[in-house]
């Protein structure tokens, strides 16, 4: 089964989380389904590294600060497993550029269930909520 290791970027703002929504995708698991900004890390990429370039590529955007590893998740999907490592970041705006999802909503954590998340993000998101953080 095919592997695929992808850094994703929990970013906050004024007590919110920024979510954004997929397009649309063959896969229908993923299709337009809500997630975390971010993406595959590449050959010789450290993770931080990957996180920065996905963001700069997606979002043109850079973190204020970015925190350790907050969770690592691994989930299996029908055609790949995948293992997403998650890590929370701040921004100084609301103000965040989409370069390839179809939709945003900063939430807050109370309201982040209200989303269709990818599966492999509801691991993440309750814990999110657990930890009560930024609310
Ligand atoms: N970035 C990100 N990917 C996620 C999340 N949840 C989740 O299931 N995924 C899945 C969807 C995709 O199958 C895979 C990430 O691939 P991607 O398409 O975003 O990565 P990428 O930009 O490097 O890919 P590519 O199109 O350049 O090949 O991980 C999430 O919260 N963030």
């Amino acid at each position: 089964m095919k592997k695929i290791e992808v850094v994703a970027a929990i970013i906050s703002f004024e007590n919110k989380t920024f979510c954004v929504q997929r397009p649309e995708n063959k896969l229908s698991y993923i299709s337009k389904k809500f997630e975390f900004p971010g993406g595959k890390i590449e050959k010789g990429e450290s993770k931080e590294q990957a996180l920065k370039r996905e963001l700069l590529e997606e979002l043109n955007f850079i973190p204020t600060k970015i925190d350790s590893l907050f969770l690592t998740v691994v989930h299996q999907y029908p055609d790949f497993e995948l293992t997403m490592h998650s890590f929370k970041c701040y921004s100084e705006t609301k103000d965040i550029q989409l370069n390839e999802h179809i939709s945003s909503e900063w939430l807050s954590l109370k309201d982040l269930k209200m989303l269709d998340w990818a599966e492999a993000d509801i691991p993440i998101v309750n814990r999110l909520i657990e930890n009560g953080q930024s609310i």
